[in-house]
């Protein structure tokens, strides 16, 4: 198999805190990951590292062999930040966020073609929204907001995607949708990060799961990643113990 995502040793600080500490991850093409780790772990840092978002001051990434850089240009990577990172206020319809997807398809004119409109329309129908596609991005709900992002990569025909906490604050129902929507992309051949709070739901999602706490603590099934031995951790006894008594 070949390798989707390589992150090697990356250091990642914000003044003197330090966010990754050589964080090491090598993630193979079609496979979806879990993201598991404690607030303030590093798990939007190693996003943002990945998307060449934040500089490392130490270590590389690289996604099917390119630079974050090279790899957004190309477009092949597609990225679902967390709600607080996007300004919802901003004056786009749905169809528009999901529209941006295609720009790398578009040329230079960055003018709309067929292709392009069928492609965001069937993203759209995908995942639910086309009868939301002329609203404002911010009038949508927690869940909808997540598959419109969700839409953008899949208009862009992205063959990786990066999703930060895609089920906080969505109702069962729209994490169910979700879901399903991501394995079938790992189906057709997409790597998938997530990162994810939902450790229940992990074993239905993840064919992989990584245990961040500033570096990768465990990178292995993710019922290896719900040992409470591991999740202790990661995240100190109490939420192992839990874990135990409600498996
Ligand atoms: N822009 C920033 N400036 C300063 N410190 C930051 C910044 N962004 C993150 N940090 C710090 O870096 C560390 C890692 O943060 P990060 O957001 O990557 O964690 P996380 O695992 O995504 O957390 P959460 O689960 O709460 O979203 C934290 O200590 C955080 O306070």
């Amino acid at each position: 198999m070949s390798v989707a995502i390589d992150v090697k040793a990356v250091t990642v600080h914000y003044g003197d805190v330090l966010a990754l500490d050589q964080a090491t991850l090598s993630l193979d093409k079609g496979r979806i990951c879990g993201l598991v780790g404690m607030n303030g772990s590093g798990k939007s840092t190693l996003f943002k590292a990945i998307m060449g978002l934040v500089k490392p001051d130490a270590g590389t990434v690289t996604i099917d062999g390119a630079t974050p850089a090279k790899a957004r240009r190309s477009g092949v990577v597609s990225y679902v930040p967390q709600s607080e990172d996007v300004d919802w206020q901003f004056p786009l319809s749905v169809q528009d966020v999901v529209m941006m997807g295609r720009y790398g398809h578009m040329g230079p004119s960055r003018r709309p073609r067929k292709a392009d409109k069928l492609a965001v329309a069937e993203a759209l129908d995908r995942v639910e929204l086309a009868k939301y596609a002329h609203r404002q991005i911010g009038q949508l709900s927690g869940g909808q907001k997540k598959r419109a992002f969700v839409a953008r990569g899949i208009a862009q025909e992205a063959t990786t995607l990066l999703l930060d906490e895609p089920f906080a604050g969505v109702d069962k129902r729209s994490e169910a949708t979700i879901c399903e929507l991501l394995r079938e992309l790992a189906r057709d051949g997409a790597t998938i990060l997530v990162s994810t709070h939902d450790l229940h739901a992990l074993p239905d999602l993840a064919d992989e799961a990584v245990l961040l706490m500033h570096r990768v603590l465990l990178h292995g099934t993710p019922n290896d990643v719900l040992q409470p031995e591991n999740l202790a951790l990661a995240f100190g006894l109490d939420i192992a113990t839990r874990s135990e008594s409600t498996p």
